[in-house]
């Protein structure tokens, strides 16, 4: 199998960097974007300065309004928010062009992982995952990056590595679609808890064991769901767990920093061009957690403070007051 033409469903500041590096060496890129002026601004001005200002980009990436240019493609990335993947793809004429996931993200209301809603809306088309810990600004920027590729068919992971790898951009092979995508969808609200930490000044040492819990909560639902332990524990689980929490530049936890330092979630949400996966994943995680049976008491934490239905510092007595327990429980 070979994948030469590859297309681009987003024009956010994911979906521009992974163009970016498709279009390497000048191969021909289709990026769809939503915006006419992320369109008009990469095919002008190749930049985007809306969604990753400040790089310049291939001129070999051409934008469009129209996903039916996409139809060009032998492969598509879908890298919409994770709640308009649905919707975007059932717009796409039905075809077996493989979807290669990029979102990070479960649906609200079906509580369906990215692979099941793209199953069902394009239920011909091969299915791949692309997750690990990569802010968009830095892979744009060309600094070394690995990132989990997960597909069913070894074949389709095979091609995809050939045409994705660059010196600095190196995706692992996996056969572990689920695992690669739930890591990415929990951490991002296991990053909001982090920001509040940091936000509220609790300190490193808390955070590091908000990290480790976490990720004890992550491998919990994982495998529940189907995630092999050893993925959950690589670049696209605790791999983004730790890049996540660890930095402003992650969306999930400056918006928790705010939330620690006691701004409400509705400003902090309000008027933002950039999305916050987390906040969005949470209410939905914690139903999903809840119908399988899985403690998430850092999960349960987040909705409450983004939900409003608790303040900081009684969330946080709630978490150092749950009972004690042994460590691999
Ligand atoms: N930014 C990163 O570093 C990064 C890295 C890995 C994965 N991701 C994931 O990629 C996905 C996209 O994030 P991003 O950072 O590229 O976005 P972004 O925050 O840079 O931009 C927002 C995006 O949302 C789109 N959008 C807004 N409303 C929409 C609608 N109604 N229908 C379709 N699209 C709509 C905008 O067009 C824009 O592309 C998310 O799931 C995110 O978790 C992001
Ligand atoms: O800015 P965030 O929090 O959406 O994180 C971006 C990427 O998911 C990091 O891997």
């Amino acid at each position: 199998m070979k994948i030469e033409r590859i297309a681009v469903i987003g024009g956010g500041a994911w979906g521009t960097a992974l163009a970016q590096v498709a279009a390497t060496g000048g191969r021909e890129v289709r990026l769809w974007a939503r915006e006419a002026e992320v369109v008009d601004t990469i095919n002008d001005a190749h930049t985007n300065p809306l969604f990753l200002p400040g790089i310049a980009l291939s001129p070999s990436i051409r934008a469009t309004g129209d996903l039916g240019e996409l139809d060009w493609a032998d492969a598509l990335l879908v890298v919409a928010p994770a709640q308009h993947v649905r919707t975007l793809l059932g717009s796409l004429p039905q075809g077996g062009r493989p979807l290669i996931l990029c979102s990070k993200g479960i649906e609200a209301g079906s509580m369906k992982l990215l692979t099941e809603v793209a199953a069902e809306a394009q239920p011909q088309a091969p299915i791949a995952v692309l997750s690990g810990p990569t802010f968009a600004h830095e892979v744009a920027q060309g600094l070394p990056t690995a990132i989990t590729l997960a597909a069913a068919d070894p074949a389709l992971a095979e091609a995809l590595v050939a045409r994705l790898a660059q010196p600095t951009f190196r995706p692992y092979a996996s056969s572990d679609l689920i695992g690669a995508e739930i890591g990415g969808a929990v951490k991002n609200v296991l990053a909001i808890a982090c920001g509040v930490v940091e936000g509220r000044g609790l300190g490193q040492n808390a955070r590091a064991a908000l990290i480790s819990r976490g990720f004890a909560e992550m491998s919990r639902f994982g495998v529940a769901r189907g995630a092999r332990p050893e993925t959950l524990a690589g670049l696209s689980g605790l791999g983004d767990l730790v890049l996540t929490c660890s930095s402003q530049s992650s969306r999930n936890f400056s918006l928790g920093f705010g939330l620690g330092r006691g701004e409400s979630a509705a400003a902090l949400m309000a008027d933002r061009k950039t999305v916050a996966e987390g906040a969005f994943t949470a209410p939905v995680l914690r139903e999903a957690a809840h119908t399988a049976g899985v403690e998430m008491p850092i999960v349960d934490a987040v909705c409450d403070l983004l939900d409003g239905s608790e303040k900081i510092d009684s969330v946080v007595e709630q978490m150092l007051s749950r009972p004690l327990r042994t460590e691999g429980a």
